[in-house]
């Protein structure tokens, strides 16, 4: 388990999450949603230790926040929205790219090797292994920055808009496999997603932020409840969703 108290994350001297406390299980993904500006990407990196931070992070008992980064990069893997996309690697070597907090100067060991195969079979991209990223198309791409996160073996998942930029298809193909995976490892997913639709179908709990706070955190039903979405996202948005659905019936 995961369990967050009392965090606090800055940027310089202006505090833009504020003492925020929850847990998180393992096997199960919890969506971060909430309008632009909410804290939620900065609340994935104050749980990555990735920028100022005040509070604790712990795993299982051990506080992420006091650990070196290496050792911090064997339990926790990040894939940011704003990843870098022309590498000239081909997609075998950006997945053992992922191994190297596990096997510094040594980057063919055994355990590499299997998990490397194991990913690339499990994400559909053993027949472009040897393809260059740069070639690959926004979905392609996606699913390799995934699957490089998830040869690092992290017991934590941080994904900052895992689906920008992806079609309906490969979004929700890169959702299922995030699914498959966070459920037969056991890694705690947490993901940053914007669309309430696939976040609601998605996740196992939804935790809904807005000026760097939580409003809520619950399964769909209890988000649903007393219009904390109409409040927060200071729109109606139940009732947009509903007649847009009604698009679809005729
Ligand atoms: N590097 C930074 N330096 C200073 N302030 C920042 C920095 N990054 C973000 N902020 C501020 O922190 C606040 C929260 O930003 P954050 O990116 O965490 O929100 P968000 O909920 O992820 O937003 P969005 O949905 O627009 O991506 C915003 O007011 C933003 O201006």
């Amino acid at each position: 388990m995961l369990t967050v108290t009392n965090l606090c994350c800055s940027y310089g001297q202006e505090e833009v999450v504020s003492g925020f406390s929850g847990e998180f299980h393992s096997g199960r993904i919890t969506a971060i949603v909430g309008p632009n500006g909410a804290g939620k990407t900065t609340l994935l990196k104050g749980i990555g230790n990735l920028l100022s931070v005040r509070g604790t992070v712990s795993l299982y008992s051990e506080n992420l926040l006091k650990i070196p980064r290496i050792q911090m990069a064997r339990r926790v893997a990040y894939l940011s929205q704003f990843e870098a996309h022309n590498f000239d690697f081909t997609v075998e070597e950006m997945l053992y790219m992922g191994r190297y907090p596990h096997s510094v100067g040594a980057s063919k060991d055994i355990r590499s090797s299997e998990i490397v195969l194991e990913t690339l079979n499990d994400f559909d991209l053993y027949a472009m292994k040897d393809k260059y990223f740069s070639e690959l198309s926004g979905g392609q791409k996606q699913r390799v920055l995934l699957a490089r996160a998830l040869v690092q073996e992290p017991k934590v998942l941080l994904l900052d808009e895992p689906t920008n930029h992806l079609d309906l298809k490969y979004q929700l193909e890169l959702l299922g496999l995030v699914k498959k995976v966070a459920i037969e490892r056991g890694i705690i997913v947490l993901a940053v997603l914007h669309d309430l639709n696939l976040a609601l179908n998605f996740a196992d709990e939804v935790l809904l932020m807005k000026s760097g706070r939580q409003i809520i955190k619950g399964s769909a039903p209890t988000l649903l409840e007393e219009n904390h979405l109409a409040h927060t996202y200071d729109y109606d948005i139940p009732t947009y969703m509903k007649q847009s659905l009604a698009v679809w019936q005729c």
